[in-house]
């Protein structure tokens, strides 16, 4: 009895702070309102700012005092600049489909759930819808830490016009998800190559002899897991939530720090936000020292690269581009010295974005 009086008090309490939460997302939103009406007055329809949405949510989770992880309040904070950018102006955003794929998800971390997702059958249509301007922005695949780099989405900067506005990191959980009520009853596995490949060792552990089937997708293996007798699905969270799977085994990917990391595309360039990265599409001739000469400007100017990757060029047989990230945004002073020391020596140097760098580890 004593303790239920305890419990009513506290109960006031967050009633009270639930209230005075209210007011203030209130008054938040109300500044959102008023900052759209200052863009609109300037002329600037752009009203997404992702070198200010990462600043806020560094700032937020350089001052939270806890006891909730930075994860928990960026996540929050992360949903209520979503929803006050919906007050300002309502975003589309493409992603590589179907709904429940862990691009879905890369999409949702990183815009919140306050934007119309439009799922794409392929990494050139999310491209392509972008660039049309059915959608806002578009959100790609460009690497996964297991599998290395998504070849396709490399090839498609080759061509495009459109501009990387950010990146998502996204920590990559498989479970086995089923209608089935245990290990016992599953009689096939299905689930795209990729995510069959990253849980290889599990399964020949746990389910040796059972068969496993590549199909086009995860959220296309969990749609089968839900309509097969005896079928199970390697696939996300999200999956089995789509397709109300039961989770037979969580996390049963062989590497546990398994992650994919996405790019945004849009048409706009972003602005410096403190903490940046720049994405450069370079080509030499095929001469001796060339991907040196690319290195030597970085070196000399103490420019950190995060990444480097080669592509045939298509444009003639054995010539190759290469894709270099720097940390950095291309209106720091020492990286616009690095371009024009590269614009030297290389025959093609493209910046393909500049971007805030990805906030916090994946969930
Ligand atoms: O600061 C702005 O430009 C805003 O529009 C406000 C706000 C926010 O809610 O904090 C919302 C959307 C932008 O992408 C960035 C920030």
């Amino acid at each position: 009895m004593k303790q239920d009086g305890k419990l009513a008090q506290i109960r006031r309490r967050i009633d009270a702070i639930d209230g005075e939460l209210l007011r203030l997302l209130s008054e938040r939103a109300a500044c959102a309102q008023q900052v759209a009406e200052v863009k609109q007055a300037a002329g600037e329809m752009v009203f997404y700012r992702p070198e200010r949405e990462a600043q806020v949510l560094r700032q937020v989770a350089a001052a939270n005092p806890g006891p909730l992880p930075d994860e928990a309040v960026t996540h929050i904070f992360r949903e209520i600049m979503s929803a006050c950018l919906a007050l300002e102006r309502p975003l589309t955003v493409a992603y590589l489909g179907p709904p429940g794929t862990f691009s879905q998800d890369a999409t949702h971390k990183h815009f919140g759930q306050a934007i119309s997702s439009l799922p794409q059958t392929t990494i050139e249509q999310v491209f392509r819808e972008v660039d049309a301007g059915a959608a806002d922005y578009g959100v790609v695949p460009i690497e996964n830490s297991t599998e290395g780099a998504v070849t396709h989405t490399l090839d498609m900067f080759l061509s495009t016009p459109l501009t990387i506005c950010g990146e998502v990191e996204l920590a990559v959980h498989q479970q086995l998800l089923s209608k089935v009520p245990d290990l016992a009853g599953v009689k096939q596995i299905y689930s795209h190559a990729q995510s069959l490949a990253q849980c290889r060792r599990w399964l020949a552990g746990h389910l040796p002899g059972v068969a496993c089937e590549a199909v086009s997708s995860n959220a296309e293996a969990a749609r089968r897991a839900a309509s097969e007798a005896g079928a199970a699905a390697i696939a996300g969270e999200s999956a089995g939530r789509l397709y109300e799977l039961t989770c037979l085994a969580a996390n049963i990917e062989d590497e546990p720090g398994n992650t994919t990391r996405f790019l945004v595309i849009g048409r706009h360039d972003t602005q410096p936000s403190g903490r940046d990265k720049t994405s450069l599409l370079l080509s030499t001739g095929n001469r001796p020292g060339a991907l040196a000469s690319l290195l030597e400007p970085l070196r000399r100017h103490g420019i950190s690269m995060t990444r480097i990757e080669s592509r045939p060029a298509r444009t003639g047989r054995w010539q190759y581009v290469f894709f270099i990230d720097i940390e950095g945004h291309v209106q720091d002073a020492p990286v616009q010295q690095v371009l024009t020391e590269l614009r030297e020596v290389t025959a093609l140097c493209k910046v393909l974005g500049a971007y805030p760098r990805a906030t916090g580890d994946a969930p």
